[in-house]
């Protein structure tokens, strides 16, 4: 296995509740824009959530940046971060200021170093006048926000996103896709929303826990519509 680079899995095995839900994976995933694809089930959230740590592999190994993601997500924050669909499972301060800091003084910065950072990257984004703004009166979409902008203070190597976009209305989540389009990161994403994946480098597809198709976003995602039309039947 490939260590170091990126992101690799070499027969994995996850079992969740007495059910293979990952089903002996091996996949190198490099790609600046790796979109994740697939039907209710078929394991996309919990490949995510093995890439950082969250869910312990049962059998094989995965190597991220070099790093065993069973020291845990917090050791593994430097290198990933990680969006959840619903922006309430991430927030836990009462202001955007805080949540924004939070992050950073994690990973050692004094409180006036991080509060010049976030400060900073408001005033980049046009929004200074949030920085004091009470979580509960922002909208689903404005705390979205709030979550990519932390995970994006905290600089890490690839970011993870687990349908980001499901509960937000079509502009703001062309405004978030334009916001996660100019980042350096490597991004992997989970969508129901194919049209997220314009411009991602390679689409992978799930199905029960195995790869059913894995390539070019075009490709793929035309052979899943297809599927789901049931203009090819299995
Ligand atoms: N917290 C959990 N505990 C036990 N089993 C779970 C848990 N969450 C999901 N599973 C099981 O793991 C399998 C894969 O679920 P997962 O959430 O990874 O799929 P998914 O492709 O992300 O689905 P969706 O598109 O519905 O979000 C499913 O069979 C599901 O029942």
């Amino acid at each position: 296995m490939s260590q170091a680079k990126g992101i690799c899995f070499h027969n994995v095995t996850l079992v969740r509740n007495g059910r293979t839900v990952i089903d002996q994976l091996s996949l190198e995933l490099s790609e600046p824009r790796i979109g994740l694809i697939g039907h209710n089930g078929s394991g996309k959230s919990s490949l995510l959530r093995l890439i950082n740590g969250l869910l312990p592999v049962n059998a094989g190994q995965i190597s991220v940046f070099g790093q065993n993601p069973s020291s845990g997500p917090e050791k593994m924050s430097s290198h990933v971060g990680f969006i959840f669909q619903n922006p309430d499972h991430q927030i836990i301060f009462p202001t955007v200021e805080e949540e924004l800091c939070f992050g950073l003084i994690n990973q050692g910065l004094s409180k006036s170093t991080a509060l010049e950072k976030v400060m900073t990257l408001l005033s980049e984004q046009g929004r200074c006048d949030w920085a004091k703004r009470p979580i509960h009166s922002l909208s689903d979409g404005q705390k979205q926000w709030v979550c990519i902008v932390s995970i994006i203070l905290m600089n890490p190597k690839v970011i993870l996103l687990d349908e980001p976009f499901s509960a937000l209305d079509l502009p703001t989540r062309y405004q978030l896709l334009s916001l996660l389009h100019d980042l350096p990161q490597q991004i992997i994403m989970i969508s129901h929303e194919l049209d997220s994946f314009t411009d991602f480098d390679r689409i992978i597809w799930l199905e029960q826990g195995k790869v059913r198709q894995d390539g070019p976003s075009d490709e793929i995602l035309k052979a899943y519509y297809a599927d789901a039309k049931g203009v090819n039947p299995r």
